[in-house]
């Protein structure tokens, strides 16, 4: 579904990754790894949207994202995409409610045939039911964590972009966020995730040192003996 062809990213003179050649599908999950400063956060940026390749084109669906006007990219972010970034991106001086509100408009507007989730049902999901009307910036960070991913699981995005999802948190909300992005793929949405951490890398089906190779290699490939 996203098409990426002979991605390139430099800063200057400092090449930070070239040639990415490969195609991430609905309803697989794909760690970017890599040492820090390799350039797995500025992948995610430029999947996401945020930031732009130095050369190389990224299609989703055939459409061609390095193309889009500024509208056209709000538009695809709002609909296609959802982030759990380490900053959780939440709407800190809001409930959060409101704050899965947010994230139930744009499923409304998508093509998508999946059963929604509503977002009492993905609080339970995360541990968090009958929590509604608490303020986001009153959570501990676990618990706002706990929240993006309801946020999530409400929209059902076609594509999750996570950064570093499980760096500051316990082992309990660590196997919360693998499960919850597991099932995120398993209802067919794409996911990729920044991580240095091997619990995560080994839940993905496919592995991006990014920096150092140009296609993705199967987790299975990895672990064999
Ligand atoms: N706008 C920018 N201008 C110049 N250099 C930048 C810019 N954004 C990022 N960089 C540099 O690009 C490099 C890659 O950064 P990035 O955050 O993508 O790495 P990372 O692999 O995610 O690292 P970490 O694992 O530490 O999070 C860093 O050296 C960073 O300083």
């Amino acid at each position: 579904m996203i098409d990426i062809a002979g991605l390139s990213k430099s800063f200057g003179t400092r090449v930070l990754w070239q040639d990415l050649t490969f195609t991430i599908e609905a309803g697989r999950m794909l760690a970017l790894t890599g040492p820090s400063g390799s350039g797995k956060s500025t992948l995610l940026n430029c999947l996401g949207l945020l930031d732009t390749p130095t050369t190389g084109t990224m299609s989703h669906n055939d459409r061609d994202l390095t193309r889009l006007g500024a509208r056209q990219i709000r538009i695809y972010r709002r609909d296609t995409l959802g982030y759990l970034f380490q900053n959780y991106a939440l709407i800190d001086n809001a409930t959060i409610a409101d704050n899965l509100g947010i994230a139930i408009r744009p499923a409304r507007n998508r093509d998508s045939t999946r059963p929604a989730t509503s977002p009492a049902e993905a609080l339970e999901q995360v541990g968090l039911a009958g929590r509604e009307k608490d303020i986001v910036h009153r959570l501990s960070g676990g618990e706002q964590q706990r929240v993006a991913l309801a946020r999530l699981i409400v929209k059902q995005p076609a594509l999750v972009l996570a950064d570093e999802p499980t760096g500051a948190l316990d082992i309990g909300n660590t196997h919360m966020v693998i499960n919850t992005l597991r099932a995120l793929a398993d209802s067919g949405c794409a996911v990729v995730i920044a991580t240095h951490d091997p619990l995560v890398r080994d839940l993905c089906d496919s592995v991006l040192e990014v920096g150092t190779s140009t296609t993705p290699t199967p987790v299975k490939e990895l672990s064999a003996p």
